[in-house]
């Protein structure tokens, strides 16, 4: 289970000679930009939420204090129980984490960077082979196993990214934008094997702006704007509350409705 409750970060601005350009954005002031306001939702065993938001709302921010690479100014968050602010060694043995740059070894093959990430979370050779050879069958990466990761295109590294995130069989998995980059038929692979989380009923949260993506995998949503979660529930109750069957119809009136 992920439980965020009030989730808060700030990064300081630069200093500015004069007065500070006007802004449509409220999250400015005092020196500081308040990227991440008020972050809460939670996503069971068996579900999948989709994390929803226009671009700079939050999410990425949200999501890399979730991997424990930034630290929260306010707010909590509870990994299976494990408090991440307290905690955060232990919470991060639990996550899988996939940013936004997929961030491989250029100079290791595919197979190698996924395999490296297992080593480094403790696996023993013989179960770190059947992991991969599971995961490079079910991404169906078999073909660009042994090309170092420098001559991968770059649906592959995401891909082969995306192994390495759950190479380690975590406990929640966190994925920020995964069909990035992704042609047609990568898309569907990665769609199934977000889909399978819920089989397997550990948590998965995935960032995106693809509401088919939304419609098709996720059991709730969490929709962030400036940095406040402006909807948080079900994917039936962000229909209702849009008054139409159109998820996209819904999206748009909770980022309309005021700050
Ligand atoms: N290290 C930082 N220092 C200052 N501001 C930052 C920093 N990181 C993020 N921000 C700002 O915080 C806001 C939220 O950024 P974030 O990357 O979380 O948005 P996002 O919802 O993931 O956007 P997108 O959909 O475009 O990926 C943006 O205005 C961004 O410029």
């Amino acid at each position: 289970m992920l439980a965020v409750q009030g989730l808060a970060k700030r990064f300081q601005l630069p200093r500015q000679k004069g007065a500070a350009p006007a802004t449509r954005d409220p999250r400015g002031h005092d020196g500081w930009f308040h990227a991440v306001r008020d972050v809460s939702f939670s996503c069971a065993p068996g579900e999948v939420l989709g994390l929803l938001g226009p671009n700079g709302a939050g999410k990425t921010t949200t999501l890399r204090l979730l991997s424990t690479a930034l630290k929260a100014d306010a707010g909590k968050a509870l990994v299976n129980g494990v408090d991440l602010l307290q905690q955060p060694l232990l919470a991060r043995q639990q996550i899988g984490f996939l940013s936004g740059s997929t961030g491989l070894y250029g100079r290791l093959t595919a197979r190698e960077n996924v395999e490296y990430f297992g080593r480094l979370h403790g696996m023993d050779s013989a179960h770190l082979k059947r992991r991969c050879d599971y995961l490079f069958e079910l991404l169906q990466m078999q073909d660009y196993g042994s090309k170092r990761a420098d001559q991968l295109s770059t649906g592959m590294k995401q891909k082969c990214a995306i192994a390495r995130t759950v190479v380690h069989e975590p406990q929640i998995v966190i994925l920020d934008e995964p069909t990035t980059g992704l042609d047609v038929m990568s898309s569907k692979i990665l769609l199934d094997f977000i889909a399978s989380y819920k089989a397997l009923r550990i948590p998965l949260v995935f960032s995106t702006h693809h509401l088919h993506e939304v419609e098709k995998l996720c059991d709730r949503v969490c929709i962030i704007n400036h940095g406040k979660t402006a909807f948080n529930g079900t994917v039936d109750e962000l229909r209702h509350l849009g008054g139409s069957a159109d998820l996209y119809d819904a999206f748009i009136g909770v980022i309309n409705r005021e700050d």
